[in-house]
């Protein structure tokens, strides 16, 4: 049997911290170097999920599941059409990928889309330290680009941040296509694409909605000529203070039912009025827990967020469109994770409702989305 070592194999390959701290470990996916803020994601499973998801879009991402690549790489799970994520830290790959889908190791397509990683380092140690000191910036050196650390100190030193930073145009459509409903066509909902996933468009279509996806930066008409009975704010990388939200209010003045999701939660709050803020390191997984303070259940949820929204826990906010409450909130920290506006049919999360490969606990909230179509329509 081939044991496959294509890429990277053996070549020494080092990560450095805008903080001065460097690990050593060898070169995974892609031969070369990247940059990127260091995040570190807690899931178990659904790593191709993740590395898809355009909202990782100038992150490195660190695994601390110590084994990575065991399912391998298949042709269905992918949420976008590349791998988005600057690069990629694993502690120990399989050296074998297991599974009936699987098409090829994960290690090569890394290789293959020229994502730079690094395999064999201390991802525990690495994530102690972000979740002590902050996320921060980070490169991934191998082969030629590897030098002396304070050059290579200095070169991430040189590498944009995240607060301030204005992505979603980087990775959304440039044009708008369609996702058709499955069975009889119920709603149109036009979506500005932020930086979505293709589970959402998918959830909403089994739902009987036609998805008209649009490119971020579509108008106001061009989301009205297609008649939606509701609007969708997508998730999507980058900082939500840089939005322009002219659209939103527009869109939040004509009272037409909006659902949001994750950067479309940052972008909600944000046009009625509230700041948000970067967290210290985020919340990145799929085992956290939220309250819908709406029915007082509690559910597993997946996070992919480094900002928060900043609004008041424990009152009614007055916002220019009507009242505004916190409607879902986080066990583990107490950040905000959903809000609701109480005079119009307008809702928002913070989380991840069209998790794949999931949890599913919070999908009923498409269902609350198509409630608010049919309120509006009545
Ligand atoms: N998944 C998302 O939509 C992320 C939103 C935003 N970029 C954040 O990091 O908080």
């Amino acid at each position: 049997m081939t044991i496959s070592t294509r890429g990277a194999g053996q070549a020494p390959a080092v990560l450095v911290l805008e903080d001065g701290r460097s690990f050593r470990g060898r070169a995974y996916g892609a031969v070369g170097e990247t940059f990127g803020e260091a995040v570190f994601n807690t899931g178990m499973t659904g790593y191709q999920e993740t590395l898809t998801d355009p909202s990782y879009h100038r992150q490195v991402v660190v695994m601390t599941a110590p084994h990575v690549g065991n399912t391998g790489y298949n042709d269905e799970d992918d949420e976008s059409a590349k791998i988005w994520v600057a690069g990629y830290v694993v502690r120990d790959p399989a050296r074998v990928p297991s599974n009936w889908r699987s098409r090829r190791s994960l290690d090569d397509e890394l290789a293959e889309q020229g994502v730079v990683g690094i395999s064999g380092i201390d991802t525990r140690a690495l994530t102690r330290h972000l979740r002590e000191r902050g996320a921060m910036r980070v490169g991934i050196f191998s082969g030629s680009s590897l030098a002396d650390d304070a050059v290579l100190l200095a070169r991430v030193k040189e590498a944009p941040q995240m607060k301030g930073a204005d992505l979603s145009a980087e990775v959304a459509t440039k044009e708008t296509y369609v996702v058709p409903a499955v069975g009889e066509k119920k709603f149109t909902v036009a979506a500005i694409d932020l930086g979505i996933k293709g589970m959402t468009p998918a959830l909403m279509a089994e739902r009987g909605i036609e998805v008209h996806v649009m490119p971020a930066t579509a108008s106001a008409e061009e989301l009205y000529a297609v008649h939606p009975d509701g609007v969708f704010l997508s998730n999507g990388p980058g900082d939500p203070a840089t939005v322009d939200l002219t659209v939103i209010k527009e869109v939040l003045a004509r009272k037409t039912p909006l659902f949001g999701i994750c950067f479309g939660n940052q972008i909600l709050g944000r046009a009625l009025g509230f700041g948000t803020y970067k967290l210290k390191y985020g919340h990145r997984g799929i085992n956290q827990p939220v309250q819908d303070r709406t029915t007082g259940k509690v559910e597993v949820t997946a996070h992919n967020h480094g900002f928060a929204v900043d609004a008041p826990l424990d009152k009614v906010s007055d916002t220019p469109f009507g009242r505004a409450e916190v409607s879902h909130v986080c066990l583990n920290d107490q950040v905000v994770e959903g809000l609701q506006l109480l005079d119009q049919p307008a809702f928002s999360v913070q989380y991840h409702p069209e998790a794949a490969a999931g949890p599913h606990d919070a999908a009923y909230l498409f269902d609350r989305f198509i409630s608010l179509m049919e309120g509006q329509r009545a």
